[in-house]
């Protein structure tokens, strides 16, 4: 495995900041002491210690120090591509990876406890700020089947004049399209699924009937140029009908793209896909979509997601879902847990060296922001561990 310059371990007492020397670094066990070692350092020990025995290429810090004396990047809080520029595997991945956070909209909708709306939007408003180009802020959908979403309305009013972002909206059918608009919105998001079962119980309707109202919501957004993004349910399995075949994603697919969605997300809503499957999935979808219009969605109820996004990205998808801290989950699928969480994509794409623009520290402000108000831990492993690292997220 590769290390990076500004990659840092213990050995030790001492510090070892790798620095760049000719091509290739290996990583050795040492980096295990330097996890073990860090917990037991107190903040006050570290403090009285200075650096020493610096030189160009191989900087050694004399004791054992506390995160905040760590280099300014410590693991992958920053995009590593010289990590990644030599090696024949990683030379593959995206030069970038666009992130649709869904937080605000599929990662709170399932929440008990209604959410105020001025939560929502300074959520909103802080995904923004971290670098996150597309923030979907909520939904047009019946208030009695999502009752968290029901200042749909309000929320889009207040994000009115935010800048820096685009703020796509979910809309189900004709009604839900027309609030939309009138709420300001300027892209919109249908819904379908590849499951039957799935379909009625999400949105009432089966399939078919589904794909007749998404028509009616795609030509009338055509008519307005509001871009419209279609996105598909249950795209390995489903919590009714079990494993669902790829062809039946790829019957929906055609469909959606056929009506003129500019880009289709592909939702493996219940998190039971690995790469055994998602791959597969993709073989076949990209026969009648082309790759760069489709996007994945995956939720990390078995702890796939970054495997199958990893998987996904070798074949050559460059937008990804994920919602900060992990939130989500959707209310008619039962046992699904929530989405793969942004910091972690974030970390991963990070160290593979693909960017993203997003800035994680400000990314983690937002997470511990909505956690905070939820009164529970993030869900993000990476925010967790750096949290832990730096002591608090602003230190990034
Ligand atoms: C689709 C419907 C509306 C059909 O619901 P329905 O009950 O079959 O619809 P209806 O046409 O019979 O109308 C019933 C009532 O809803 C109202 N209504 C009708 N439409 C709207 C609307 N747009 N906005 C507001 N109100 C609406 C309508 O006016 C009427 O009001 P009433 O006369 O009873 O007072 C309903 O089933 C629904 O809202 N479902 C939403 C379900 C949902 O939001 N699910 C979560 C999102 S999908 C997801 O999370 C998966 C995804 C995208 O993330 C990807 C993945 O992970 O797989």
């Amino acid at each position: 495995m590769a290390v990076c310059p500004g990659n840092s371990f213990l050995h030790g007492n001492f510090l070892h900041i790798i620095s760049r020397r000719g091509r290739g670094y290996e990583y050795t066990e040492e980096v295990c002491p330097w996890r073990r070692q860090m917990r037991n350092v107190s903040r006050g020990d570290f403090l009285n210690r200075t650096p020493a025995n610096m030189s160009r290429n191989h900087r050694v810090f004399r004791s054992v120090p506390d995160a905040c004396y760590l280099t300014d990047r410590p693991y992958s809080s920053h995009c590593n591509d010289e990590c990644t520029r030599d090696n024949k595997l990683l030379r593959s991945m995206p030069g970038f990876v666009k992130i649709v956070e869904v937080g605000p909209r599929d990662g709170l909708q399932n929440e008990k406890d209604i959410v105020p709306t001025v939560v929502k939007v300074e959520l909103i408003k802080m995904l923004v700020s971290s670098g996150l180009p597309i923030v979907e802020a909520t939904s047009f959908v019946s208030p009695k089947w999502v009752p968290q979403l029901a200042d749909a309305k309000d929320v889009m009013e207040a994000i009115r004049t935010v800048e820096g972002g685009r703020f796509p909206v979910l809309t189900p059918n004709l009604k839900g399209f027309e609030a939309a608009v009138a709420a300001g919105a300027k892209e919109v998001a249908i819904f379908a699924s590849a499951s039957e079962s799935f379909s009625k119980s999400n949105i009432n309707c089966s399939i078919e009937d589904s794909l007749t109202r998404y028509r009616d919501v795609a030509l009338a957004a055509r008519k307005l140029s509001i871009p419209v993004r279609g996105y598909i349910s249950c795209v390995v399995g489903c919590p009714l009908e079990g494993v669902v075949s790829p062809s039946k994603v790829t019957y929906v697919g055609k469909e959606l793209y056929d009506m003129g969605c500019y880009e289709i997300s592909l939702g493996d809503t219940i998190g039971v896909g690995t790469p055994g499957t998602v791959i597969p999935m993709l073989e076949d979808v990209i026969d009648v979509v082309p790759i760069d219009k489709l996007a994945v969605h995956f939720h990390d109820t078995y702890g796939q997601a970054l495997s199958n996004i990893l998987a996904s990205l070798q074949m050559g998808i460059t937008t990804v879902d994920s919602s900060v801290s992990g939130l989500g989950g959707c209310p008619y699928a039962k046992g699904a847990s929530g989405n793969v969480a942004t910091e972690d994509v974030v970390y991963m794409l990070n160290g593979l060296g693909v960017k993203t623009n997003v800035d994680l520290g400000k990314l983690m402000l937002a997470g511990d922001f909505i956690c905070q108000h939820l009164g529970r831990q993030s869900g993000s492993k990476t925010a967790i561990a750096l949290s832990r690292i730096r002591g608090h997220a602003s230190k990034l």
